[in-house]
């Protein structure tokens, strides 16, 4: 387990032995009374830069060889814990006019609050205490992002949280479940170890908690051609799940001699009803010692941030969304949601579709709506203004936002400082300068006088790291803002010659 301390390996094993007494296997010739449910494929390690602790191949994986194996029997889900509770199962019975994903929430707290008791102790044991997630993010955090869009979408996360939790309170108040558990911090934790941990099953919308198979980190799906019955990237987002590419093959196939089938997968995983398990394949080709990654769906940076806590620097999939007025949203009949820049900097087609449409005089739209719907440029004049348009638009955004990316990167300097040697000297030398800075310092009781030479409290701490993801978040907005610009002053450029 490269990469933990000496207690936290001890007790990984113990989690390694307990899966493996339960079927979880990343072997073909899988046996309960093994050491480690480990070993032959896959090992647990960590990636300081990418996700933490994750999943490292064993040994060279082929592309779509099958890597692990968890029975249902060892899966978390609102059917197993109150199948294994009449006391749980009555209260959840009365309660069923609840959403599936509080239920399965309210039920994981349940199932903590039997300690040693549960079944899944081992497991809940190793579960991260505490989330980045938009949910967990303070009012000061949310403003951090500076983006108007994000900040809306960051306080509904925290409204939806709370309200969510008064919703189910009467049912954790039925169940008995212990005061600490009952409060809305706990909550906090419950929804947002669902929202990043959970995998689709097909009887039930919650999804479920799979030990060790949700401890792969993500990588974004590039290029990858799904199976027809994948949900959208939409449907898997509303229902928070991992997306889980179906393999239409089955495990019996779990045998490391068929290159040949292997290359035809481009699954990640999926519960596979054949064998009631969820499987799970390497997505590429993995030399020894590489991290194995799994396709959680594609996610925007600020979708990762909500259901996930975390976002990519290189994301292919984000999107930086303008303020459109209304002609714009509705000069073509593309959804709102399609008009965005892509991180090149290029229009999306509905957004480039919809400026060419709201630029045509309103009497020839008609006239001309085929070719823009198909995507065809209308005329010079048009695409320039287009162009300029967009140009001047993105400028507006930039020049209204508080910082620029300069301004930010420094500050992400001083937080990645702060983060790495709070002890350090330099750490109080970071104390005096104006701004943000001096603000959540404040907010968190940081006076100078108070720092000087020791660790930031645990408090302090978490809340540097969501503010870097806001920093970092709008760093990655702004750059795709930037990266517009030059796209339309070549595009313009193009044109005019
Ligand atoms: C399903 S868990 C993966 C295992 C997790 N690292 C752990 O230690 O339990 C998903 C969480 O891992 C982290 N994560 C996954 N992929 C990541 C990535 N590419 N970069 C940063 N964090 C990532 C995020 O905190 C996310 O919510």
């Amino acid at each position: 387990m490269a990469g933990m301390a000496g207690g936290e390996e001890e007790e990984m094993e113990s989690l390694l032995q307990w899966a493996a007494t339960i079927g979880i296997s990343d072997s073909p010739t899988a046996s309960s009374s093994a050491s480690s449910c480990l070993g032959h494929s896959l090992s647990i390690s960590t990636f300081p830069n990418n996700g933490g602790r994750g999943m490292a191949a064993a040994r060279e994986l082929r592309r779509g060889e099958p890597v692990l194996r968890v029975p249902r029997a060892a899966i978390l889900t609102t059917d197993s814990v109150v199948a294994a509770d009449e006391r749980i199962a009555s209260c959840v019975r009365k309660h069923s006019h609840l959403s599936s994903t509080k239920i399965l929430t309210v039920c994981l707290l349940a199932e903590v609050g039997k300690g040693r008791s549960s079944g899944w102790y081992p497991y809940l044991v190793h579960l991260p205490r505490s989330y980045n997630t938009l949910a967990n993010f303070t009012q000061s955090e949310i403003q951090a992002l500076q983006v108007e869009d994000a900040i809306w979408v960051s306080e509904k996360a925290v409204q939806k949280s709370k309200s969510d939790w008064k919703m189910a309170i009467v049912l954790m108040q039925e169940m008995e479940l212990k005061p600490q558990l009952l409060t809305f911090k706990a909550w906090l934790w419950a929804s947002a170890t669902l929202s990043s941990r959970t995998l689709h099953v097909p009887w039930d919308d919650a999804g479920c908690l799979c030990p060790i198979g949700d401890l792969f980190n993500y990588a974004a799906p590039e290029g990858e051609t799904y199976s027809e019955d994948l949900e959208s990237p939409a449907e898997s987002l509303q229902s928070n799940l991992f997306t889980s590419v179906k393999y239409n093959g089955s495990i019996e196939q779990f045998d490391s001699e068929q290159p040949e089938t292997y290359s035809l997968r481009l699954t990640d995983g999926g519960y596979e009803e054949s064998t009631d398990s969820y499987c799970f394949y390497a997505r590429e080709r993995y030399r020894k010692g590489e991290q194995v990654l799994l396709s959680y769906g594609t996610y925007s940076n600020l979708e990762l941030l909500e259901h996930y806590g975390f976002l990519l620097d290189v994301n292919p999939n984000d999107k930086a969304f303008l303020q459109l007025n209304t002609d714009i949203q509705t000069s073509s009949c593309w959804p709102k949601d399609s008009l965005y820049i892509q991180p090149d900097g290029c229009p999306s087609f509905s957004l480039l579709c919809s400026l060419r449409l709201w630029a045509t005089p309103l009497n020839l739209r008609r006239a001309v709506g085929h070719r823009a719907y198909s995507g065809s440029l209308l005329s010079a004049k048009n695409e320039l203004f287009v162009m300029k348009w967009l140009i001047s638009h993105c400028q507006d955004s930039l020049r209204k936002l508080p910082t620029t990316i300069e301004d930010d990167e420094l500050l992400l300097d001083v937080i990645d400082k702060l983060l790495d040697h709070p002890s350090h000297k330099t750490c109080c030398e970071l104390l005096s300068p104006e701004g943000e800075l001096s603000g959540f310092l404040k907010k968190n009781g940081l006076q100078k006088n108070e720092t000087g030479g020791c660790v930031l409290p645990t408090k302090a701490n978490r809340s540097l790291e969501r503010w870097r993801l806001a920093v970092r978040w709008r760093i990655s907005h702004k750059k795709t803002l930037h990266n517009c610009i030059s796209y339309c002053k070549k595009q313009a450029d193009k044109v005019s010659s």
